[in-house]
């Protein structure tokens, strides 16, 4: 349905000043699909471009270079009519904190009518069904149509945000943590409405998530990116049960697990800066694995299970369910730990 094929995008460093002209590698080479109905996550530590990445695939932002291919058609070779129309409505977008993705002086009614207005969508009468047909997809009870977003609770908000997010019948939904701004007594609730919404509409859903374990249990797909790198991607299933890449590894050890009893891996030290990624593969700083070779090019992709790859010349075997347990290795992981 979507596409990235090798998709940079470089920012200008925000403290660049005026001598240098240093750019931030948000993201580099990055390709990745979504299918209609599938759910794809993309999981990662802060600063490793996921958001960047949900941006290409909504629009928002245009890539230094590399293609976004949608129905076919490169997005940003058509007109910007085109851009906003077509491809506009079939993209509908979830941000992190609803308070602030809702405009706090309009109701509900007018918020959820504001996209079919813009977009033309039917009559004034079919509008307002589209509106009641809305609250009741996403389970908001009728009176909080008159309500302005201030008297919602945070969950009840986010199903706002959704419901505004399928007015125009889109066929992927890109959600940018969509539950980390809410209650952990709600997060499960808005979760269960957009896998649920995923099989009653068929919608391909991109997640983007910091927690791997969360993850595992609603996506189909996983892309695991550091430093701007999609590093290892594959089905959910063989990503995190049999991980390839260290990276994966350390985040799928850093939160608790009921299934694997695995030692913990404790990454040292802070993602390098942007704006001078590491040469070779970017992780090398951080890894246990690391070595002269590392530094020299970033790793190829090996694929494996048909969908499975990843960039790494010192890959996890693949008959280790979980983590490494290979005595060398976990001496040498311990020595890295904190
Ligand atoms: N407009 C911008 N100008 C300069 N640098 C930017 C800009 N937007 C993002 N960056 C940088 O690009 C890199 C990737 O940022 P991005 O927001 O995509 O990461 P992220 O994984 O979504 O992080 P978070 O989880 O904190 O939102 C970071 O180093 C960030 O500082």
């Amino acid at each position: 349905m979507i596409r990235l094929d090798h998709v940079h995008v470089r920012h200008k460093a925000r403290s660049g000043g005026i001598w240098r002209r240093d750019s931030v590698h948000a993201l580099t080479d990055a390709s990745l699909h979504v299918e209609r109905g599938e759910i794809v996550g993309l999981v990662g530590e802060s600063g490793c471009g996921k958001s960047t990445l949900a941006r290409v695939l909504t629009g928002l932002q245009r890539p230094t270079e590399g293609e976004v291919v949608f129905r076919g058609r490169d997005l940003w070779t058509m007109s910007a009519a085109e851009r906003r129309g077509d491809f506009g409505s079939a993209v509908g977008v979830v941000f992190q904190d609803p308070s602030t993705a809702l405009n706090p002086r309009l109701s509900v009614r007018q918020i959820l009518r504001d996209p079919l207005d813009v977009h033309r969508r039917g009559t004034r009468q079919e509008r307002e069904e589209r509106v009641e047909e809305l609250t009741e997809l996403v389970g908001l009870p009728g009176h909080t149509l008159g309500a302005l977003p201030g008297q919602l609770s945070g969950g009840q908000r986010q199903r706002v945000a959704i419901a505004r997010a399928l007015a125009l019948e889109p066929e992927l939904i890109v959600a940018d943590e969509p539950t980390s701004a809410l209650d952990v007594s709600v997060r499960a609730q808005v979760l269960n409405l957009l896998v649920e919404l995923r099989e009653r509409l068929g919608l391909g859903m991109v997640f983007i998530s910091h927690d791997i374990q969360t993850m595992r249990y609603l996506a189909d797909r996983l892309a695991v990116l550091y430093l701007g790198r999609i590093v290892e991607e594959g089905r959910a299933d063989d990503v995190t049960r049999a991980p390839r890449h260290p990276y994966t590894e350390a985040l799928l050890s850093a939160t608790p697990s009921l299934l694997e009893t695995t030692e913990r891996i404790v990454l040292t030290g802070a993602v390098p800066s942007a704006t001078r990624p590491p040469s070779g593969c970017p992780f090398r700083t951080r890894c246990w694995k690391a070595d002269d070779e590392c530094a020299t090019v970033f790793p190829a992709a090996t694929l494996a299970r048909g969908e499975h790859r990843w960039h790494c010349v010192h890959p996890q075997r693949d008959d280790t369910p979980s983590t490494a347990t290979r005595p060398s290795e976990r001496t040498a992981a311990a020595r890295s730990t904190t």
